[in-house]
Order: structure tokens, then sequence, then C-alpha cells
């Protein structure tokens, strides 16, 4: 059995990002980017306008009303084609590039315009608002670093910078697998008592869809190694096989040997983590394969620490196993055995003075308390006794 850090170290870290490949710019959200990309333009291209008002010499300005010599118009996209003299003024508009002469804007409320003339008591400001070409951004200056996690805020950049397509690592592939002869789809009307519906399936698939992943559900197999094998197969070309179940030392549990059969190179089984002992992992061909226990819980815990940041890593971003915020406790909790323990709690008390409180059932079947839980307790193996109000570290989920 190894530690939940050393396992994380052979999945995750060992794990590179994919190949890259060229991506729309609205879709390339939460992708991360494989090359610096470079402005292929100036932002603003010229000095403009800030405000709509009229552009002048500032020596043409006293402070005192001054009556000054309307001689044309530059508005956004339609610059003004000549240049402004002594005692002269353009109409501008936001967005309109300052017309060669001029060095002040004068905001239209502070104005008198008639036909062919505007009055001013504005004084002298050289620069008032006029905003200089290249204050966002220039020509051939990297405005993005490789390496960044593209966001709507960045998106804009890009857009900007003249790209409607971003160069970015390539979404994983995770088909996910499920064994068990109890088990039905989600949505099935009437139930046996003896059948169990596959809920861990559209659980991870929601899990690694949200973290970027593109994801197929390969259905439930029954325990039955040729079955099996064959589901197995479907997974080809995929960048993770995520299998549940099957993953414990019951007679039915065939999950390891026909991953095997297939091929896959085991690197460990079993973690000292709880819940989540099982766990496989391996590799076969280009495809990282987990294979989740059973217990529901189990499997969740194990996708939020090992399948995620696997999903993160593949995609650019460098993922850190999971460690959480240091949040206090709201009841005791006894020692701790020989497994890093993975507690389901829930946030208790008003904002700014937070508490845990562990679920009383920390079975790792119970659907129901994870989904009223908040996060994760993580406590050490062979922790003692911590009283309530410790500091203990906290993965909210
Ligand atoms: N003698 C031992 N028995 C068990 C051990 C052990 O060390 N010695 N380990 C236990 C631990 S810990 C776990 S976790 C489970 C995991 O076993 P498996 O991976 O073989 O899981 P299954 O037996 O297939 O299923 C366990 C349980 O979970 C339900 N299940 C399975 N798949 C799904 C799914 N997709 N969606 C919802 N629920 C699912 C299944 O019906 C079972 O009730 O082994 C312990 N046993
Ligand atoms: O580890 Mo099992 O995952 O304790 O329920």
């Amino acid at each position: 059995m190894i530690s939940v850090e050393d396992a994380f170290k052979r999945i995750v870290e060992t794990t590179k990002p994919l190949t890259t490949e060229k991506i729309v710019l609205e879709k390339a959200s939460g992708r991360v980017l494989a090359a610096p990309l470079t402005a292929r333009r100036t932002q603003p291209g010229a000095d403009m306008s800030a405000m709509d008002g009229y552009a002048v010499k500032s020596s043409s300005l006293t402070g005192k009303p001054t009556t000054l010599k309307l001689i044309g118009e530059s508005a956004a996209g339609s610059p003004f084609p000549s240049a402004c003299g002594d005692g002269e003024v353009v109409r501008i508009f936001t967005g309109g590039i300052v017309p060669e002469g001029a060095d002040q804007v004068v905001v239209q409320e502070d104005c008198t315009a008639e036909a062919d003339s505007v009055t001013t008591a504005i004084g002298p400001e050289a620069g008032r608002h006029i905003r200089l070409a290249g204050i966002d951004f220039a020509v051939k200056q990297i405005v993005l670093d490789q390496g960044t996690y593209i966001s709507p805020k960045s998106i804009g950049l890009a857009a900007s910078a003249g790209y409607d397509h971003l160069m970015v690592h390539r979404a994983p592939k995770v088909a996910i697998l499920a064994t068990g002869d109890e088990l039905v789809p989600p949505g099935k009307k009437d139930f046996e008592p003896f059948e169990t519906v596959n809920s861990t399936a559209p659980q991870i698939s929601a899990l690694l869809s949200d973290a970027g992943a593109e994801v197929t559900i390969l259905g439930q197999t029954g325990d039955d190694l040729k079955a099996l094998k064959a589901a197995v197969k479907k997974a080809a070309g995929a960048d993770v096989l995520i299998t549940i179940g099957g993953a414990s030392v019951g007679d039915k549990d065939f999950m390891q040997q026909a991953l095997a059969s297939e091929g896959m190179a085991l690197d460990f089984w079993k973690v000292a983590m709880r819940p989540g002992k099982p766990l496989i992992f391996g590799t076969m061909g280009q495809t990282k394969v987990l294979g989740l226990p059973g217990n529901p819980v189990s499997a969740f815990v194990c996708a939020l620490l090992f399948a995620r940041p696997l999903v993160d890593q593949m995609m650019g971003r460098p993922a850190p196993l999971p460690t959480g915020v240091s949040l206090p406790l709201a009841a005791d909790l006894a020692e701790n055995g020989p497994r890093q323990h993975y507690m389901r709690a829930r946030l208790v008390g008003e904002p700014g003075s937070r508490h845990l409180d562990p679920a009383v059932a920390q079975d790792s079947s119970l659907v129901s308390v994870l989904a009223q839980c908040d996060g994760l307790i993580v406590r050490e193996p062979n922790a003692p006794v911590t009283k309530a109000g410790t500091m203990v570290p906290f993965l909210p989920f």
C-alpha cells in the first residue's frame, strides 16, 4: 500500500501536458495557452479621445471664454483628414483619433457650440481626455504568457491583440466504465432490491467535464471477465480510462484482471487512504488507467484527489496535491487509523467564523451524506484525538 503523496506523484506529477491544438477563441475558456501570445497590433492604434467634445491645441485655450473656429469632425472609425491649427477645434467623439496638432479634448458639456464655432472657458491642459497610442499594449508585445489559463478576461485581450484562434493543450478524452451485476443505468423505471444505480459514472463525468475533459460514459458491464475485456477495448484512443468497481478482492472483482489482459501495465494497487483504498493505477499504451473502488464515496474521493488533477495536468495546468484550507473543527474527532482519512463534513456557523462539522455517518456507500456535505476534512494517518476548535485541513467540493 502506498501513501497518498506517492500515489499522486505517480499518477499526476509524471504526466506531461497533452499535445497542442488550435481552438476557436470563444471555445478556449478553461484551456491553457501552449505558446506566448504576441500582439499583432497596437491598442489603441493612435491617440484617441476618451470623451465626446472638441479636440484643440491646448495653447489655444486661456481659461477665459474663448471662441474657436470649428473646422471638421473626427468620429470613431472616420478620422479627420487634416490638422488642427491655432484657434481651431475639431468636433470629436469617444474613440475618434485626435487630429494632428491637437493635444487636448474639451468635453462638450464645457462648450457652447454655434454652426461654425465653439466657445469654452476651459484652460489649457495638454493630454486631457486623450488616450495615447499603445497605452493598452503595443505590437509585438507578449500579452499572454505560455501557460496562461484562458478565461473570458483573457479571451477579450487575445481578440484585441488580433487573434481569433489560440494554440492550447488538447483536452483529454476520458472514458468511464462501470462494472457490477447489480448496476442499472440512471433513469430505469422499476427497481429490484438487489439493483443499484450506476450513479458514479454521471457524477465523475460531471466532475471531469467541469475540469474541461471530453468525457464518454461507456455504460455498465456485468461482473464477467469476457464482457469487461470487450468493454475495456472500447476505451481505445482515450487519454484516460476510469473504471468504477471490481477493484477489491471479492471473487467477482475482475477489473484488474480485465485491464491486465488488455495490456495494462500496473503501476500500483492500493493506497493508504480511507475511503479509496483499492485504487488501481496503470498505463495501457497511451491511456492512463484509474481503477476506482466501487463504493460511491470512495470513487468520488479518488476522483477529486487524483482524476481531476490528472485532467488539469494533461491540459497544462500544473496541479498540486489538493491540500485545502485550514478551518476549525466544530466537534471532537477520535484517533485516526493507519490510513489518511478524508471525512465528509459540513460548513456550519456564520460567514467569517465557519466551523467544520464532520458527518456522523462516514460509511463510503452513503451518497446522501456526500451530497449534504461541503467537503472533506483531511486526517493524517494515526492522527491523535483532535478537539473541537482545532484547525484542520479541509478540501471543499
Ligand atoms: N475482504 C475485503 N473486502 C473489501 C475490502 C477489503 O480490503 N477486503 N475493501 C473494501 C473497500 S475499502 C472498498 S472501497 C470496496 C471496493 O470494492 P470494489 O471496487 O470491488 O467495488 P464493488 O464491489 O464493485 O462495489 C462496492 C459497492 O459499490 C457499489 N457500486 C459499484 N459501482 C457503482 C457505481 N458505478 N455507482 C454506484 N454504486 C456502485 C456496489 O453496488 C457495491 O455496493 O470493497 C470493500 N471490500
Ligand atoms: O476505501 Mo473503501 O474505499 O474504505 O470504502
